[in-house]
């Protein structure tokens, strides 16, 4: 028989704090069913990297929210990556792997290495600031913007539309509501941002304009793969970055442990996903009936994957309620797992090695000043505000 709780993973108490039902859910079995959406949760490691991997068992193009887009209207047209299988998926994938890997990014390096030296100089004028506004994310809005390669103009549009985008994929709550009056202001700036005539010739942006002029994809297409780059790609590193410097304001030794060997930021910045999970759940549609460790989902039944509960699985990971900097952290999944993990990671971990590095040559200490206090989001784990204080060299 399968497990079942009735408790609702979107409520406000658990967003704020939802390692105990991660606990329970964990314990209740490979399978929860959850009675106050009718899905079924998955929050073994194990079980969610299998689901993750297996794309033509759970699909992505009924949409990765609770909605089920074969039963009603998503609230935009669906991205052709997030929202897509193959083979729709394949070319838009195809493109963003090149525009946005490694190789790509190597001209941005030394570019993102003095602008974060720039805004820590001007953040340490100060002993004690807030880490999440100063820092967290005021660097991504710093460098990716203009990477994409947006106007000046309106960039005050992008944390929300993602805020909303990214509360859309749980339940119709409040959370939901709060953005609903704003969010037509934000996606019509956000639409009009991915038009060829008003992105920068060389940007993130019009890579994937020159790839539907080679035909690689068609021009009605190019527009949406930039929308995937401005609704992924602002919140999630923000509220990574916030997430990995609570985890060295509340860890002195791990700091001085970076301190030491600054060459250690990069696994760092994926300790502190697989610790925090910026992106904490999402879902997948079953595409026929599926046994999953002795429970039967029906085909079109919704399972919903805690990734935050996997990453912190004690049958996967040694002391998983540890940040630990000695540990091997590249299995987690915070990026997700398979075909549609996350294509950004690699402009995410470069983000995050240059605000650490030039942080790790200045900051000898640093430690909450302060209560932080949460953003609650459906989706995204988050902290609103932190205050630090630091000493310097
Ligand atoms: C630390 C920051 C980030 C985290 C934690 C994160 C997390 C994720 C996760 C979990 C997925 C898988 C979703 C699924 O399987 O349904 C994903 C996919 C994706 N991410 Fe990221 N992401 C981050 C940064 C970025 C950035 C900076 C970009 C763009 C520059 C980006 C663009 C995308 C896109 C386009 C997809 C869809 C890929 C596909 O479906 O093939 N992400 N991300
Ligand atoms: C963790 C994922 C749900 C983040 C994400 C959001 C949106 C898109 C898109 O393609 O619009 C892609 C990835």
């Amino acid at each position: 028989v399968t497990a079942s709780l009735d408790t609702d993973p979107f409520a406000p108490d658990v967003l704020a704090n939802p390692l105990p039902l991660q606990a329970r859910l964990r314990d209740a079995g490979p399978v929860v069913y959850l009675e106050s959406h009718g899905v079924h949760a998955l929050a073994r490691y194990e079980h969610v990297h299998a689901v993750l991997s297996d794309w033509q068992t759970f699909q992505s193009a009924a949409g990765v929210g609770l909605a089920n887009f074969r039963e009603e209207k998503p609230w935009r047209p669906p991205s052709l990556l997030l929202e897509a299988d193959p083979p729709l998926h394949d070319a838009p994938r195809a493109v963003l792997s090149r525009v946005l890997g490694p190789r790509a990014l190597r001209g941005l390096r030394q570019a993102w290495a003095e602008d974060a030296r720039a805004l820590v100089d001007q953040v340490l004028r100060d002993t004690e600031f807030d880490a999440v506004t100063a820092l967290a994310q005021a660097f991504p809005l710093r460098v990716f913007p203009d990477a994409v390669g947006l106007e000046e103009e309106g960039r005050h549009h992008l944390l929300p539309y993602g805020d909303h985008a990214f509360n859309a994929f749980g339940p119709p709550n409040a959370l939901v509501d709060k953005g609903a009056p704003h969010i037509a202001g934000h996606a019509e700036w956000v639409n009009g941002q991915c038009t060829r005539e008003r992105l920068a010739p060389d940007g993130f942006g019009a890579a994937i304009w020159a790839a539907a002029d080679r035909g690689d994809v068609t021009a009605e297409q190019a527009p949406l793969i930039v929308r995937s780059l401005l609704t992924a790609g602002v919140d999630t590193t923000v509220h990574a970055l916030g997430a990995l410097l609570y985890a060295f304001a509340t860890h002195p030794e791990q700091w001085r442990r970076l301190r030491a060997d600054p060459g250690l930021a990069r696994v760092a910045f994926d300790e502190a996903v697989r610790w925090e999970s910026p992106v904490q759940t999402f879902f997948r549609t079953t595409t026929r009936d599926v046994e999953i460790a002795g429970t039967t989902v029906p085909d079109g039944g919704k399972i919903l994957t805690f990734l935050g509960a996997a990453n912190r699985d004690p049958r996967r990971w040694d002391d998983p309620d540890s940040f630990d900097l000695t540990r091997d952290p590249s299995a987690h999944v915070g990026f997700g797992m398979g075909i549609h993990q996350c294509v950004g990671q690699h402009v995410a971990r470069l983000e995050a090695e240059s605000l650490l590095t030039a942080l790790a040559e200045r900051v000898e200490e640093i430690e909450l000043a302060g209560a932080p206090r949460r953003h609650l989001n459906n989706t995204l784990r988050a902290w609103g505000s932190m205050p630090v204080r630091v000493r310097t060299v």
